[in-house]
């Protein structure tokens, strides 16, 4: 049988590199056909991941990459996937579309997230959908928000048993968010305060205040290295991400209930929206982000019993009991990062009511948060083509 040609966007950036360590790492190569499209880089030679490639050891059929705006060279494919980013969803999709390419589109970026022909993707949580929708012909699928993404697979099984009235997640959002020059700058910021300090610190017989207010003011002047994020994030944090709304909330709020809500399922029918909202923050983690959530049930259930329903919604959710040192040792970012896993924590009972508790989880957003999802879906659109077979 022959193979699915697939084509890669995006595959040498920040999200695109993870995808490409993550597809290696489950021998997804060696069950398609990839070509290599670039932006930026048409003609030079394409990369080599995993075991199939031509004879020649290359991929792509002359060796080189594609160009990514070559709307005919993209027809080609059966499936694309793209990490490049929304302006290039833009330029391109309506375009291929419009030839009457009915290829699989699968998507890093939110540019189509909202669109009613489009599913969001996060297979633990929502696989019905996915398989109902590719049987019903939909052929555009896109990966999630990394902080929505991340909440629903720490409290799925809460999802899905239906049992969440509302949830207020504040989340504690890590610098690769917003892209990878931001996480050299925060690494940039760090190495500036101690820097700065560095004489004082090492003289034991400084005051502690005077080194603060030496920082204090050294994150506050033109030396300190603030050009991506604009302000401090080392030594500070920032509580906006995204642009502002009319409604108060920053987009990446928005994106909270909205995403959430069509993830499961709850837009499209006559169910009423589970309202989900909070304050995003971006800290100074790398690349895994937290979320503290307060949740009112729809009923009262011993915390035992909400740990179990957590505990089994799938493979990847880790409840770390509500225990100070397992705590410190296993929620958190440092602990998660590079990692698969998505521990939750924290579950406690609220002093508003014995429906109301807390959670607190952590996971990688360029893994489940990002790159995880789509290479899941390319996994299912060949074994739905298959089946077709
Ligand atoms: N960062 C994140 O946390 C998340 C991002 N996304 C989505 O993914 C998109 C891409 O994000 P991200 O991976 O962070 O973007 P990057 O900036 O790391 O990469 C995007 C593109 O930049 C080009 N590029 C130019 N110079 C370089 C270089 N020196 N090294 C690598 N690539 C380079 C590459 O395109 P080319 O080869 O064509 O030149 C690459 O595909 C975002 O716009 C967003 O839509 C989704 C979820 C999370
Ligand atoms: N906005 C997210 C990262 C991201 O790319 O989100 P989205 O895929 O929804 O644009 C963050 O800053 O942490």
């Amino acid at each position: 049988m022959a193979q699915q040609k697939v084509g890669l966007v995006g595959w040498r950036g920040m999200v695109g590199s993870v995808l490409m360590q993550r597809m290696q790492e489950e021998n997804d190569f060696a069950h398609i056909e990839p070509t290599f499209f670039t932006t930026s880089q048409k003609g030079t030679p394409a990369p080599v991941f995993g075991s199939n490639s031509a004879s020649d050891g290359t991929h792509n059929g002359n060796g080189v990459l594609e160009d990514a705006f070559d709307i005919d060279a993209l027809c080609q494919q059966d499936i694309i996937i793209t990490c490049q980013g929304g302006d290039y969803t833009k330029a391109v999709y309506e375009d291929l579309r419009a030839t009457g390419w009915n290829g699989y589109w699968i998507d890093a970026a939110s540019a189509l997230r909202m669109n009613d022909d489009a599913i969001i993707v996060l297979d633990p949580v929502n696989i019905s959908e996915i398989t109902s929708g590719i049987d019903a012909g939909v052929r555009t699928f896109v990966g999630g928000n990394c902080t929505v993404s991340l909440m629903l697979l720490a409290l799925g099984g809460l999802f899905e048993k239906d049992l969440v009235e509302w949830a207020s997640p504040m989340t504690y959002q890590a610098a690769s968010g917003s892209g990878a020059k931001h996480m050299r700058e925060l690494i940039s910021q760090m190495g500036a305060i101690s820097d700065n300090v560095k004489a004082s610190i090492e003289d034991p017989a400084t005051a502690i205040l005077d080194i603060d207010q030496q920082v204090a003011e050294f994150i506050r002047s033109d030396d300190y290295p603030s050009e991506q994020f604009g302000v401090p994030l080392a030594g500070s944090l920032i509580p906006y991400i995204d642009s502002q709304l009319p409604s108060g909330q920053s987009r990446e709020e928005w994106k909270a209930q909205a995403e959430a809500n069509k993830i499961l399922g709850i837009s499209n029918a006559a169910q009423k929206e589970i309202p989900i909202d909070g304050i995003c923050v971006r800290v100074g983690a790398m690349r895994c982000h937290s979320q503290a959530i307060t949740i009112k049930l729809k009923k009262d259930l011993p915390v035992e019993e909400i740990e179990t329903i957590l505990a089994s919604h799938n493979e990847w959710v880790k409840v770390v009991p509500n225990d100070r040192d397992a705590t410190m040792q296993e929620l958190t970012p440092a602990k998660v990062t590079g990692t698969l896993t998505i521990p939750v924590g924290r579950v406690r009972k609220l002093a508003m009511g014995p429906e109301y508790i807390s959670a607190f989880t952590v996971g990688d957003q360029l893994l489940w948060g990002a790159a995880e999802p789509l290479r899941r879906m390319l996994r299912i659109v060949l074994a739905a083509s298959e089946n077709q077979l």
